[in-house]
């Protein structure tokens, strides 16, 4: 162990509410909504390779070009509730949205800059009414916020000169001012997304991201904060360089999820394409289904993660046709299933190839998430010695009651239903009295 000022401020989890809620939400909805939305991935009529909310460099548009596109920021279809209530409908529990992204372009009307909807033809405050919408609806709102911008003059990448510091720290001052804007103007806020810490810059003044913490905890001691804004002194990210995690939670899985489930409270974001976060109009490659999705939320619940999926509506603010689909298909498994993933944890259990184990919190039910049917039609489940399996539905079937059988010392194999709807199942085990899950020690899985 080495001293270090600004490493992780706090060791292991948070045992909060603020931060239970953030755990038991389990499924998040991103959103990605700027400048680069109305060029939609395209440029002078062209498809441009890359991710689409990072056109200005991939199609090397000049400032004065891009920054034109705030005239045409008008969003003639933009209704924050339609964007709650599709969010509500797909079952998400929290929404994380780009006040700013690398462009450097607010969605709020901020004191500090004129890069902002206040001066454009929408003109409107979009973020406050994001935060009315979706707090109406029950969803938690936080904030992504980049801590690249593009657009600001003070902005570096890197820190050479004397005038870089300067400019750095003046830059420092405003990004200070915005987050304290931020989250004085818009106090719902549950916690901040920030991103863009990887430039020489920042990992050269780890410090600067220390302060921002600092000064987000003054402001609301139960701010959530992950691991992705953090740099300690010596240029370590998300784990400072005693190995020990900055933040709240990992950050760091992005379009990914770990193998096995990770010591910390950590959160997987994801994209329904490959690699698009803004709106991209011509979606190529692969583009996930609401199965995959689903399979994926049921992995990372598996593993006592989060899960948030990203949407990116149109430039003219309306949500695309694919996102409404998969809110839908999603929503409709959530409705049904949701109880396997809401306030669920991982299940003390061997894991098993036909798919996912979750625990609920505390009404002692083991959920088993079943994506791979077995050709044997025998879902092996291998319980600690001596339990017993009460009861064996399947949710949404709850009538049809399975008949486990006991297979060798303490497994046990269930009949696996029929079902031809293309989507993972859920069985529900509720083990006898006083082997409840809960309450007894778990075998090391
Ligand atoms: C591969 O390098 C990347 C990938 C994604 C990002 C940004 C995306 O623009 C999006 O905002 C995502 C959440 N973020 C990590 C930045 C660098």
């Amino acid at each position: 162990q080495i001293p270090l000022k600004y490493g992780a401020s706090r060791e292991g989890k948070r045992t909060d509410a603020a931060m239970q809620r953030w755990r038991e939400n389990r499924f998040g909805q991103f959103i990605h909504f700027g400048l680069y939305s109305l060029a939609g991935g395209h440029w002078n009529g062209k498809y441009v390779e890359g991710a689409a909310e990072w056109i200005k460099g991939n199609a090397r548009i000049s400032d004065e070009d891009y920054e034109a596109l705030t005239r045409q920021f008008v969003l003639p279809e933009f209704d924050a509730r339609e964007w709650a209530r599709i969010a509500k409908e797909m079952g998400v529990k929290y929404s994380v949205i780009t006040t700013k992204h690398h462009e450097g372009f607010c969605l709020w009307p901020s004191e500090y800059t004129d890069y902002d909807v206040s001066r454009t033809p929408f003109g409107r405050d979009l973020l406050k009414e994001y935060v009315d919408a979706y707090t109406q609806e029950g969803i938690d709102v936080y904030f992504y916020y980049s801590i690249i911008d593009w657009n600001h003059p003070d902005w570096r990448s890197r820190v050479e000169t004397v005038e870089d510091s300067l400019a750095f720290f003046r830059y420092c001052d405003f990004m200070n001012k915005q987050i304290t804007e931020l989250m004085t103007r818009y106090p719902e806020v549950k916690g901040f997304w920030f991103d863009g810490t990887w430039d020489k810059s920042v990992v050269k003044f780890g410090k600067i991201t220390w302060d921002i913490e600092q000064l987000m905890h003054r402001l609301n001691p139960g701010i959530i904060c992950g691991s992705r804004l953090r740099v300690d002194e010596k240029g370590a990210r998300h784990f400072d360089t005693n190995g020990k995690l900055m933040g709240d939670y990992e950050q760091g899985w992005e379009r990914s999820l770990p193998e096995k489930a990770p010591q910390n409270d950590w959160e997987c974001v994801m994209t329904i394409p490959e690699n698009q976060w803004g709106y991209q109009a011509d979606w190529r490659g692969h583009i996930k289904s609401a199965t995959e999705i689903i399979e994926m939320l049921a992995a990372a619940t598996s593993m006592n993660g989060n899960f948030v999926l990203n949407f990116g509506p149109k430039g003219d603010g309306s949500l695309r046709e694919e996102e409404k689909q998969m809110a839908r298909k999603v929503g409709k498994w959530m409705q049904l299933n949701g109880e396997a993933i809401y306030g669920c944890v991982q299940a003390p259990l061997k894991p098993q190839k036909w798919g996912y184990y979750t625990r609920h919190r505390d009404n002692g039910f083991v959920y088993m998430v079943v994506c791979y049917q077995p050709v044997s039609g025998m879902l092996k489940v291998v319980l600690p010695t001596g339990s017993v399996i009460e009861n064996c539905v399947v949710l949404g079937k709850e009538g049809m009651e399975l008949k486990p059988e006991k297979s060798t010392k303490n497994e046990f194999v269930i009949p696996a239903p029929e079902v031809k709807d293309g989507f993972p199942y859920v069985i529900r085990l509720k083990l006898k009295e006083g082997d409840s899950v809960g309450n007894y020690v778990a075998p090391k899985v």
